[in-house]
């Protein structure tokens, strides 16, 4: 039997204090796919990203996220669904009082880690994984902007989550730097999260292999990765 996707959306459109964002918008995130989101400058991308996670609201069509029907979300459901979902966003800083073991600590704690012993092999595998094993006890300006954001995408996935949203992860980083938070979310799509990404650097887009949505006119339609 073939898997259910991770997201449907089937004729959803989106509004803002009544002016039309996005409208008919039909997609779907499988298992392991690793999705880019292009589009101008306020075309939508992130709002979209935003009715994701129950953030903004949708007002017409059916939109289901790993088994949620988005629109029925009760207040309730919302955090677990969102602890299912790995959040890479300007808006979701590191905490700066705290160095960068203890803002992932202070993640595992509230999303129900209790055994010491369980919480440090995490955060040092997830450390690792990022490639930041020796950044732990660093505060959080103490690190580069590339830096920074391994660190908020150790965060996103301390609990392995299915699907990760990342609103222009490479946005204020040198190219290279960018090259290599790319590298990662692929790496961390091969071991099994979707990944859907917006991004305005198109020439990621046939570097790294990926399906392509372009938001334009209030529509987002799957596009060509040349
Ligand atoms: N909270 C809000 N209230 C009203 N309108 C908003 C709100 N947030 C965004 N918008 C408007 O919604 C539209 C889409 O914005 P959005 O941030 O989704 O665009 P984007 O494609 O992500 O842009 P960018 O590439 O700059 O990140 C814009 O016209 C923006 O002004």
């Amino acid at each position: 039997m073939e898997e259910q996707p991770l997201i449907t959306y089937q004729h959803v459109s989106i509004s803002l204090q009544g002016q039309e964002i996005l409208s008919d918008v039909n997609f779907e995130l499988k298992k392991g796919e690793f999705v880019y989101l292009i589009g101008k400058v306020g075309s939508g991308k992130s709002t979209f990203l935003k009715t994701l996670y129950g953030e903004v609201d949708i007002n017409d069509g059916e939109a289901q996220v790993l088994g949620y029907s988005i629109r029925q979300l009760k207040r309730k459901d919302l955090p677990t669904l969102r602890r299912k979902l790995g959040i890479v966003f300007q808006d979701f800083q590191l905490l700066t009082d705290r160095t960068v073991h203890e803002n992932l600590k202070f993640v595992l704690k509230a999303t129900g880690w209790k055994s010491r012993t369980e919480i440090e092999k995490r955060i040092e595998e997830v450390l690792r994984q990022v490639g930041m094993e020796n950044k732990g006890y660093k505060m959080p300006n103490e690190l580069s902007g590339g830096e920074q954001q391994r660190i908020v995408i150790a965060r996103a996935i301390l609990n392995q989550p299915d699907i990760i949203l990342a609103d222009e992860p490479t946005g204020n980083l040198d190219v290279e730097t960018g090259r290599h938070i790319v590298e990662l979310l692929q790496d961390i799509c091969r071991q099994g999260s979707a990944i859907i990404m917006t991004t305005h650097n198109l020439s990621l887009l046939s570097e790294y292999p990926g399906k392509v949505y372009k938001c334009e006119h209030h529509h987002l339609t799957e596009t060509e990765n040349s």
